[in-house]
């Protein structure tokens, strides 16, 4: 599918912000997948798509977890956590793309988890880092991402568990075994 079908559709079902925002996060996929020399239309695809289902109704979103089998236990943690997993399926039933590199990218946007391939890394550090964010601790993030994608997911996971457990958020449970993942990796775990 070529860029100008592919936003006219997502353009759809999103609000004028967020759609933006989309081009933006497409825009830092597409500069990060040169860089990492990765498939640039397969990428620009995954990050037009992202956020396919961001507005879809939660009680919609939650039938699709139910009959698509998802985890359940990600209907615990609010809608918001829904938008990835749902939409990875939407794009399939809707639109026509069954591609796993691309679905599995957008399923974990949002959360990360460990053992993301450099696909889903770039989507969801693209997300994080878009021009347009600028919570603390960005900035750290953009500064590494060219040299070391997978420190860049890892203060990604840090600084959104720091966000979240400061607001007394419940967090999923992927994002802490990125965190972990990055720890063990580089030899900083308990015992080392
Ligand atoms: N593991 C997690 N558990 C709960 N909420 C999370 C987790 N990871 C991220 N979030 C929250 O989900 C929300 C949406 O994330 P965001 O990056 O804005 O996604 P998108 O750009 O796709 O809308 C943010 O408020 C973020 O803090």
């Amino acid at each position: 599918m070529e860029r100008k079908q592919a936003l006219a559709l997502v353009k759809e079902q999103l609000r004028p912000k967020r759609y933006e925002h989309t081009v933006r996060v497409t825009d830092t996929a597409i500069s990060l997948a040169r860089h990492y020399k990765l498939d640039v239309k397969k990428i620009e695809i995954a990050a037009i798509f992202h956020d396919y289902a961001k507005y879809r109704n939660p009680n919609e979103m939650k039938r699709w977890v139910l009959s698509e089998k998802l985890p359940q236990d990600l209907l615990e943690y609010g809608p918001e956590l829904l938008h990835g997993p749902v939409g990875s399926i939407m794009i399939e039933k809707e639109v026509g793309i069954k591609d796993p590199e691309i679905q599995s990218a957008i399923y974990y946007h949002t959360t990360g988890k460990r053992n993301m391939s450099l696909f889903d890394q770039i989507i969801f550090i693209a997300d994080y880092i878009e021009p347009g964010r600028s919570f603390p601790g960005v900035e750290e993030v953009r500064s590494v991402v060219y040299h070391d994608i997978n420190k860049a997911c890892w203060l990604a996971a840090r600084n959104t568990i720091e966000f979240l457990m400061e607001h007394e958020q419940p967090i999923y449970p992927d994002t802490f075994q990125l965190y972990n993942e990055g720890l063990v990796k580089t030899g900083r775990n308990v015992n080392g």
